[in-house]
């Protein structure tokens, strides 16, 4: 069994996958930036799959070159993925006016660029060894404009378009392509982004519910197995997927109402 690479696999959605994965009979290869928080994840996947092989690689995903080397260093020591997930992101709400450019500019290069370069670095060696899956962590704030997600849903909505293409362009190399938009999700991301979140985007958010990691990534990876273009855990993600363009002033209304009753 070829191994999977997962980009934010030291913690939350892309550590719950990495399990999932290692259970499976997956190598893993790790990468995110914290050393510590990456040999706890190993330590993690080790307890529930004691003869999996897992490789961290310390590295900031925004970072070019950084990137491109460590996925080349991942494919030399475990061989092609057949599951990859782009998972490494950053979310840091706020209202525009609020926000410098820095803020910005910084959720495009984690959250969209991160995941290009690493997809870039793998297409060619799935490719080669026959194939395999591909899968992008986007929210469920890609559907519709957000209150308060003026820097981050940019990023998740930049992801969705890519996905829809990738989907098409490399089913020829018999590479799937999955984008996964999870509501909010039980992880120290969700515990860090509500120290600032405001009320309003708070209670917006409310309304498409609460995961766990583990049961994102489980639909995740089961879409990702059938070769599903798009997994929109839960009615409320299903029904965005499908409608969001035909209930947009509908969502307007919704906002707003939220928005004079919290915000900003
Ligand atoms: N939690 C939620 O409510 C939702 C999350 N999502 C998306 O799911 C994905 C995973 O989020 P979640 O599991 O909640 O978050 P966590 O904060 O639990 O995990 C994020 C992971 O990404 C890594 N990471 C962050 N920045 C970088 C970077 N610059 N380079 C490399 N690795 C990085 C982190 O490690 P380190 O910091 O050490 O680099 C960590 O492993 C994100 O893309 C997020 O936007 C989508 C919808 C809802
Ligand atoms: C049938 C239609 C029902 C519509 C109900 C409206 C619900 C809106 C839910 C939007 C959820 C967005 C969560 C973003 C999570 C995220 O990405 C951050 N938590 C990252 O940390």
């Amino acid at each position: 069994m070829r191994p999977a690479f997962i980009t934010g696999g030291s913690s939350g959605i892309g550590l719950a996958a990495a399990i999932r994965l290692a259970q499976k009979g997956h190598d893993i290869a790790l990468f995110a930036r914290d050393p510590s928080k990456l040999s706890a994840a190993r330590l993690a996947i080790l307890n529930v799959a004691p003869t999996c092989d897992v490789r961290e690689f310390p590295v900031d995903v925004s970072d070019r070159a950084a990137i491109t080397a460590a996925v080349g260093e991942a494919v030399a020591a475990l061989g092609a993925p057949e599951v990859a997930i782009a998972s490494a992101g950053i979310a840091q709400p706020g209202l525009f006016s609020d926000q410098s450019l820095d803020v910005h500019e910084r959720q495009m290069a984690v959250n969209y660029f991160g995941a290009l370069y690493f997809v870039r670095a793998l297409t060619e060696p799935m490719a080669a060894a026959g194939g395999g899956q591909i899968g992008l962590v986007s929210s469920g704030a890609a559907f519709f404009g957000i209150y308060g997600y003026g820097a981050y849903a940019p990023s998740k909505f930049a992801l969705r378009a890519l996905a829809e293409i990738l989907h098409l362009e490399l089913e020829a190399q018999k590479i799937g392509v999955t984008i996964c938009y999870p509501p909010d999700t039980d992880t120290p991301m969700l515990e860090e982004e509500m120290k600032t979140k405001p009320a309003a985007t708070v209670k917006i958010s409310e309304g498409g519910g609460l995961w766990t990691a583990d049961a994102v990534a489980v639909r995740m990876l089961k879409g990702m197995a059938r070769r599903r273009p798009v997994v929109a855990p839960g009615f409320q993600m299903a029904g965005l997927h499908w409608f969001t363009s035909l209930i947009a002033p509908l969502l307007r209304w919704h906002q707003r109402r939220i928005i004079r009753k919290y915000g900003p």
